[in-house]
């Protein structure tokens, strides 16, 4: 589904990715880790064509992305859940939700708001609540619900349970392991590797902007040493 080879990119004169590689497949959750500032968001960034790629390639469902502007990658069904959640503020819950709704054709059970409310109740409670008025962890719902609302063939998650509550954090991995378990694909960016061992089907690792370790969880625990030394734990 998705298939990414030597991806490389940067901001103004400073390149930040030099050889990114990964694969998702078609129902795979797929993990990018690395410590901070190695490259997993400008990666991010790369795929949704919101900074210009410099080289490598990129292909979404057969199609080449790299160079595509990011309505056109997120009409081909790559829905975002941003760091920092973005949500628009000065909007409602329900009118955020709205707003990037997208009904594909062929795609089966779409998601509407009767949907998204049933998976996180606490939305369909503050349909009408401004969304700046949100708690941190309600945002996060509403992003995630947000990018549902697309109806996305490949769901990213980029740091989707930083700085939230315990409570919360079990909430929105609750919420990931229903939407694997409906086969949504979906490349997650995050640091509980804990949880991430047992979610995910395969693990890249990104070190100074390049794909420097790939495998599955027990792998990880077999190469524990190579990992923790990559991620910093
Ligand atoms: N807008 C920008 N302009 C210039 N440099 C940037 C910009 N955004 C990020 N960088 C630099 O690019 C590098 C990679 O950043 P990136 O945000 O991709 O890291 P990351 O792996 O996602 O880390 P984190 O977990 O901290 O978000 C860092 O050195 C960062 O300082």
């Amino acid at each position: 589904m998705l298939k990414v080879e030597g991806l490389q990119s940067g901001y103004g004169a400073s390149q930040v990715l030099f050889d990114v590689t990964l694969e998702v497949a078609d129902g795979e959750v797929v993990t990018l880790l690395g410590r901070n500032g190695m490259g997993k968001t400008t990666t991010v960034k790369t795929l949704m064509g919101l900074i210009a790629t410099r080289g490598g390639a990129a292909r979404f469902a057969g199609v080449a992305i790299s160079g595509l502007a990011p309505e056109r990658v997120a009409r081909l069904g790559v829905g975002l859940v941003p760091e920092g959640r973005q949500v628009f503020a000065t909007l409602t819950v329900r009118e955020n939700l709205v707003a990037t709704a997208g009904n594909r054709l062929g795609r089966a059970g779409p998601w509407d708001l009767a949907r998204v409310y049933a998976l996180f109740p606490r939305l369909g409670e503050r349909a009408g609540q401004m969304a700046a008025t949100l708690s941190g962890g309600e945002q996060q719902m509403l992003a995630v619900g947000r990018a549902l609302m697309t109806n996305p063939r490949l769901l990213i998650l980029d740091e989707a349970t930083e700085g939230l509550a315990p409570t919360i954090r079990t909430e929105i991995w609750q919420v990931i392991a229903g939407l694997k378990a409906q086969g949504q694909s979906i490349l997650l960016i995050d640091k509980n590797l804990g949880v991430l061992k047992r979610l995910a089907d395969r693990h890249y690792i990104v070190e100074k902007g390049r794909t420097v370790w790939v495998g599955t969880g027990a792998d990880m625990d077999r190469d524990a040493e190579a990992v923790a030394g990559y991620v910093g734990v």
